[in-house]
């Protein structure tokens, strides 16, 4: 109990978190889906996806690869504030792959990577669907990210490892936040402990579910650009990862964040079709990122 006094209020449940099954249900067509998939995202910018077509080989296999990476990382001990390590594996950048100590690292990430940008394909032709634009706006999104695994283009997976908080750490795991790109595919471990923002401001806790196993859900969050993108009828959500109670701090929480990225150079034109003097290539959006006021915001 001692940290409760320090957390910041959260209302349990002031927001639901739609589960949503990516395959058709008996009675529900896709356009029905798709739907549901756009209200969420514009209600609060996360959900999650059920039936996502990810093995539950491929994740388990990354998953273990990657805690075999933050253990051989842990062989020299992070500094005193770390409350978290990362790793960014972007698949073009072999030279940083740590392929003698584990020779499995690059098959699995590379697998998951696949995987993921799959899903994301997949969802972004929903979206379309969803938000009733023109399906040729579903090939601009494709063609916007066609680039993804090459050095044109910031898409990337993020391996995450949270180890057991010290007792008198602060609440925070991972501070507020919003993802940048189009879309983010997180698999987590049942640990518990993300928070979200939706649309009107009400920060809920996200109900942990695990990636693989009987019902097995990703989470999706959308970005910032895709925000801009659709002229902010989608909300970007920020959220953070913290410590809810106490049993949570000796434990050890791992993630895998995919974060969807158009090419460096594409020009993002608003879905909606109309000419903005807003348009912007992904490359001066990550600079601008700070400074630039977009969206309904
Ligand atoms: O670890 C998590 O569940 C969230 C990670 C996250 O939000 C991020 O890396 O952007
Ligand atoms: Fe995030």
């Amino acid at each position: 109990m001692e940290h409760a006094s320090e957390r910041p209020e959260v209302a349990p449940n002031a927001v639901t978190t739609a589960i949503l099954s990516l395959s058709e249900q008996p009675g529900q067509g896709k356009a029905a889906l798709a739907k549901e998939i756009v209200d969420n995202l514009h209600r609060n910018g996360w959900l999650y996806l059920t039936n996502h077509g990810i093995s539950d080989e491929l994740i388990t296999e990354a998953f273990s690869t990657a805690k075999a990476l933050a253990k051989l990382d842990n062989e020299a001990p992070p500094p005193a504030t770390e409350v978290r390590e990362s790793y960014n594996y972007f698949p073009y950048a072999e030279q940083k792959f740590p392929k003698k100590e584990l020779p499995d690292f690059a098959p699995a990430m590379a697998a998951l990577f696949k995987a993921a940008y799959n899903l994301s394909l997949e969802l972004l032709e929903l979206i379309i669907v969803g938000l009733e634009l023109p399906l040729d706006q579903a090939e601009v999104l494709r063609t916007a990210h066609s680039l993804v695994g090459t050095e044109k283009s910031n898409t990337k997976m993020r391996l995450l490892w949270y180890p057991p908080a010290k007792s008198d750490a602060a609440a925070s795991r991972l501070g507020t936040h919003s993802d940048y790109g189009t879309i983010t595919v997180l698999f987590q471990d049942q640990t518990g402990g993300l928070e979200a923002q939706n649309r009107d401001g009400r920060w809920t806790t996200v109900k942990p579910l695990s990636a693989t196993g009987k019902g097995g859900a990703v989470l999706i969050q959308l970005g910032d650009m895709f925000q801009h993108w659709t002229s902010g009828r989608l909300h970007s959500s920020k959220h953070r990862v913290q410590l809810t109670n106490p049993a949570q701090a000796g434990a050890t929480r791992q993630s895998i964040a995919f974060f969807l990225h158009p090419n460096d150079d594409h020009l993002i034109s608003q879905l909606n079709g109309q000419k903005s003097d807003r348009d912007i290539t992904m490359g001066d959006f990550l600079k601008n990122r700070f400074s630039i006021s977009y969206g309904s915001d």
